[in-house]
């Protein structure tokens, strides 16, 4: 079995050991440009489009949960990969873990009003505030797939009001759950944290815009872990300065790296992270892409696939 591999940051060597000592009779390369020998699978992130088209593929992985960047791609250059060809993505791999360190720790933080302490700190002043009260601090979850279900799981134990917004219903513990267009206004009433899980589609893309901010609660919180292209920063920075948002944690933004003129560098209740929120763990990767290479030779169903109609 003949392994293509190509991700423009990642230590390559490490992958193609750590993948030709767990796929038992797999050749893995890296792919260069003026590669046409042949593969049968492909794991990519960011590939060119020559390193996927015309090839006969059993299956291609992305090497991340986001399939934003190559279904964009592919939609300049269809033929890059067929429809009859899968296209898998990182189902958790370890990411769950980390969306859920985020979250926790950044909810945690703003009910602790730790952002007012700190605002205090620097004015050398010492006032013991008000505390906020569980019930007033719903949290909402805009997107409840597999990252979205594993924040929910770590914020239940703390007992805030949960709920969660998707396309389709869910029932998960202890998590109110609205569906669809038609549900987001009653979803966004009350919710008084917003955290983004949603995958980058057309219907999702600019969705926390101004219209969305004005719908949640007032003094709310925004953490934005998904993509940068779903928020309308100057929405946000508006919501901030009327004084309708409290905060907002962003991990990823409209441009990356985000440009040193960006005024969210200089917001005094904006924190930010430089795309980290979670990021994919290679023995983890290794482990599931073993595994559903393994199905797939079976000839066996496997989890992960992408719905390229749906667009994620
Ligand atoms: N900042 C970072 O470091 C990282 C960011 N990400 C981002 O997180 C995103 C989510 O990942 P993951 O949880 O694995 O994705 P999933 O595909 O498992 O979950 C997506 C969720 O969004 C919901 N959804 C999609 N479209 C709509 C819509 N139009 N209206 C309402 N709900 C919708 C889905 O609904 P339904 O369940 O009904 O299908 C699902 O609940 C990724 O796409 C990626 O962009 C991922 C990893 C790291
Ligand atoms: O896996 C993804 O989609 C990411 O954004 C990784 O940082």
């Amino acid at each position: 079995m003949d392994i293509i591999f190509y991700h423009p940051t990642f230590d390559t060597s490490y992958w193609i050991k750590a993948l030709s000592e767990a796929i038992p009779g797999a050749r893995v390369r890296e792919w260069k440009r003026g590669d046409n020998e042949h593969a049968d699978y492909a794991l990519v992130w960011h590939p060119p489009v020559e390193m996927l088209q015309g090839r006969d593929l059993k299956a291609v992985f992305a090497l991340g949960a986001g399939v934003d960047s190559i279904l964009s791609k592919l939609k300049a250059h269809p033929e890059m990969l067929p429809e009859h060809i899968p296209l898998f993505r990182l189902e958790d791999t370890g990411m769950g873990q980390q969306m859920q360190e985020y979250a926790v720790s950044q909810v945690l933080h703003w009910f602790r009003r730790f952002d007012d302490y700190q605002a205090l700190k620097q004015q050398s002043h010492w006032e013991p505030l008000a505390d906020y009260q569980r019930e007033d601090f719903t949290v909402g979850l805009l997107g409840a797939g597999v990252l979205g279900s594993k924040v929910a799981e770590a914020l239940a134990p703390w007992g805030f009001p949960l709920r969660c917004w998707s396309r389709t219903r869910k029932e998960y513990p202890g998590v109110e759950s609205f569906a669809g267009a038609e549900e987001l206004p009653a979803f966004l009433k009350g919710t008084r944290v917003l955290i983004n899980l949603l995958p980058n589609t057309a219907e999702t893309v600019g969705i926390i815009n101004h219209d969305l901010l004005n719908q949640l609660a007032d003094q709310s919180y925004v953490m934005n872990l998904a993509r940068g292209v779903h928020l309308v920063e100057a929405d946000l920075l508006k919501a901030l300065d009327s004084g309708k948002l409290k905060g907002a944690m962003l991990d990823v933004y409209s441009r990356e790296p985000l440009p040193v003129e960006s005024p969210l560098w200089a917001h005094p209740r904006v924190a930010m992270t430089p795309h980290i929120a979670a990021v994919t763990r290679p023995a983890e990767a290794v482990d599931y892409i073993t595994r559903t290479i393994g199905l797939l030779e079976q000839g066996k169903p496997a989890t992960g696939q992408v719905d390229r109609q749906r667009g994620y």
